[in-house]
């Protein structure tokens, strides 16, 4: 039978929230990281633990067919292989920061300077867009600290909550790119395997608008329904219901998470009682 071929990351930061988002479509996948590679039970996958840096080569080569990855990545060493689906976890930037007693004013200041980096292709296609050149630095790992060693004058590296860059000193003054954890394809993918890659893009679709969106059920007087089904948008239309006690309604509609607290505020205030919010699993369109 053929199967899938998937990289997910080996340890790191991707790695729990992409054995997470599998088991949510329903992958149920044998062995734990200890090994480099396990097959599901119930869906046609084989899954590969790798290196998040690595994983570009894999799929340029078509020794895995997708990938869960962060877009950063894709960006400064994949830029031939596509992207099939955001995945909506592992938020972050990739940004040029200086020391903070630095005074700056544009990416012009950049011209002639030493940047430590592990993303040498964008920070170089970033700036030359704008027509500087700087002289880059790779390093692995701990790219915060090479300003205060004297090694570089500014640094290019992931920043999310910006705590790293405020323990080293550090502001971030230029923004090059935002990223999050995306699904990756192959450009060597056979039509066989792009149709398992659609049964499971089909499932990623589900489970990733049931985490954007919220159950809500609650109780209203009739006189104020029309008010209240105003503010509802619902997949559809929201669902009343009769309650037992006469002149009041029920009423069902799924909400977006992000609107959440400011539509129980307006509900409650248009007369709304009892109102519940709860999670979805799946939502299939
Ligand atoms: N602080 C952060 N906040 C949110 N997302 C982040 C953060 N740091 C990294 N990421 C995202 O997670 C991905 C993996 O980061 P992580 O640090 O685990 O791996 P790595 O060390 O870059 O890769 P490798 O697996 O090759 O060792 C990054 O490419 C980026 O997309
Ligand atoms: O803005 P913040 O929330 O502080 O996050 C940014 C930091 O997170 C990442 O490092 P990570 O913790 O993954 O360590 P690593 O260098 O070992 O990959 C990244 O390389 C930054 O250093
Ligand atoms: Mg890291």
């Amino acid at each position: 039978m053929t199967k899938i071929r998937i990289a997910i990351q080996k340890s790191g930061r991707l790695n729990e929230e992409s054995i997470e988002i599998l088991k949510d479509c329903g992958i149920s996948i044998d062995n734990g990281r200890d090994q480099l590679k396990a097959s599901s039970r119930n869906f046609p996958m084989e899954v590969f633990y790798l290196r998040n840096g690595d994983i570009p080569q894999y799929l340029r080569d078509g020794v895995v067919d997708i990938a869960i990855i962060g877009e950063n990545v894709l960006i400064e060493k994949g830029e031939d292989i596509s992207i099939a689906e955001k995945l909506g976890f592992s938020k972050c930037k990739v940004s040029l920061a200086v020391p903070k007693a630095v005074k700056y004013t544009s990416v012009q200041d950049f011209q002639g300077k030493r940047i430590a980096t592990s993303y040498p292709n964008t920070v170089k296609n970033y700036l030359a867009d704008k027509g500087v050149s700087a002289d880059i630095h790779i390093i692995n790992g701990s790219v915060e600290i090479a300003p205060n060693i004297g090694l570089a004058d500014a640094i290019c590296d992931i920043v999310s909550s910006g705590s790293t860059l405020f323990k080293n000193n550090l502001k971030e003054v230029e923004v090059m790119l935002k990223s999050e954890a995306v699904l990756a394809v192959s450009p060597q993918i056979t039509s066989e395997r792009r149709d398992i890659l659609e049964k499971l893009q089909f499932r990623i679709q589900s489970v990733l608008r049931a985490r954007q969106s919220k159950y809500v059920l609650l109780n209203a007087p009739n006189d104020k329904l029309p008010m209240i089904l105003d503010l509802l948008p619902g997949m559809r239309s929201p669902t009343v219901l009769p309650l037992a006690e006469e002149g009041w309604s029920s009423v069902h509609t799924v909400i977006k998470k992000d609107s959440f607290w400011e539509v129980i505020d307006e509900l409650k205030q248009a007369g709304a009682e009892g109102i519940l919010v709860c999670p979805i699993e799946k939502m299939v369109l």
